[in-house]
């Protein structure tokens, strides 16, 4: 289903090419990386073997891997709040669907999709959700300017341009620290926030991490995201919150993350909550969809 709308896929070819363990390590990931090939028109294309490396790396193993099974959600979390019931588990961690085959985790771990334009107001519910409820929220952007920041990263010359063009980071490095990161972490819920912002995105992190089992969706318009962004960068030190960057970001989520969302819709599985409200307002929306599908840790 959610495989079949894509035509031809980077990891179905990546499958192909892929010989190497999908342990390779971040840094050699890096070194593979140092000429990359956007995702989104690089500032300078180059010799893309590298790049094929890396993602062969990052994308081996899901081979065998198959979306056909998935069920409605609602059906499926019916099962398994039924299961649950009887086994104590949690309901989502008893697994929607299987682990692809090099996935990290041994019993699938609970991943929501936090999305929306940029300012939308992600990273402020995902801080109270939080506070509230036993999730390790990881926002794709903030590692990204990590490694970005890092002494010695090998990417953070390229991260920084992609941020400040407004365009998306090639998915090799975003989707390493993630997983980097959900590991690390030695918890199994998690909030994963800014990410997928491209289709391919999304199929390369189900095959090779784990699968979504939702999509929580802050609907915001322009005009209030921009009103947002301009008033963060008086603080945020950040080098895309200026109307420059901002207005490119917008054009990317039009034409390049909103259809994510939109596929994910077609499989049931957005949640989706209004923006334009007091963050308190906006938050009770995100608990009334959280209290209904997990219990809360407090
Ligand atoms: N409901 C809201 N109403 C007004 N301002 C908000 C609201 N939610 C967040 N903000 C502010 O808007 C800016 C962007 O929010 P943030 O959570 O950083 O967005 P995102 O993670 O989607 O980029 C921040 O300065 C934040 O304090
Ligand atoms: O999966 C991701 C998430 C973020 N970014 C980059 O990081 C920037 C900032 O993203 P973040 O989620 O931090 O901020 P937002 O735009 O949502 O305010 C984006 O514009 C992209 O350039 C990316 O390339 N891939």
């Amino acid at each position: 289903m959610f495989r079949a709308a894509f035509s031809r896929s980077t990891t179905d070819t990546l499958r192909r090419q892929a010989t190497s363990s999908a342990s390779a390590s971040r840094s050699s990931l890096r070194r593979a990386l140092s000429t990359p090939a956007g995702e989104q028109g690089a500032p300078k294309p180059s010799s893309n073997a590298g790049l094929w490396v890396a993602l062969a790396a990052t994308a081996a193993g899901g081979a065998g891997y198959y979306y056909a099974t998935r069920e409605h959600p609602s059906e499926t979390l019916a099962k398994l709040k039924a299961k649950n019931k009887a086994t104590e588990e949690s309901p989502v961690t008893a697994s929607l669907r299987p682990l692809p085959a090099n996935s990290p985790f041994k019993v699938k771990p609970t991943v929501i999709f936090v999305l929306g334009g940029p300012g939308a107001g992600k990273g402020t519910q995902c801080a109270r959700l939080v506070a509230d409820y036993d999730f390790v929220h990881l926002s794709a952007g903030d590692l990204l300017r990590e490694e970005r920041n890092r002494a010695g990263s090998e990417v953070g010359e390229l991260i920084n341009t992609y941020i400040k063009e407004g365009k998306i980071v090639p998915m090799e490095i975003t989707i390493g620290l993630l997983r980097d990161a959900m590991v690390r972490s030695g918890k199994d819920r998690f909030l994963i926030d800014g990410f997928p912002r491209k289709m391919d995105q999304a199929e390369a992190f189900e095959d090779t991490v784990a699968g979504a089992d939702f999509i929580l969706y802050f609907e915001c318009p322009e005009k209030e995201m921009e009103r947002r962004l301009l008033k963060r960068g008086e603080t945020s030190g950040r080098v895309d919150d200026n109307i420059e960057s901002i207005r490119k970001r917008f054009v990317t989520f039009r034409d390049t993350s909103f259809p994510v969302i939109d596929k994910y819709r077609s499989l049931g599985k957005v949640h989706e909550v209004s923006c334009l409200d007091t963050p308190d307002k906006v938050y009770s929306q995100v608990r009334a969809i959280f209290d209904k599908m997990f219990a809360k840790s407090a």
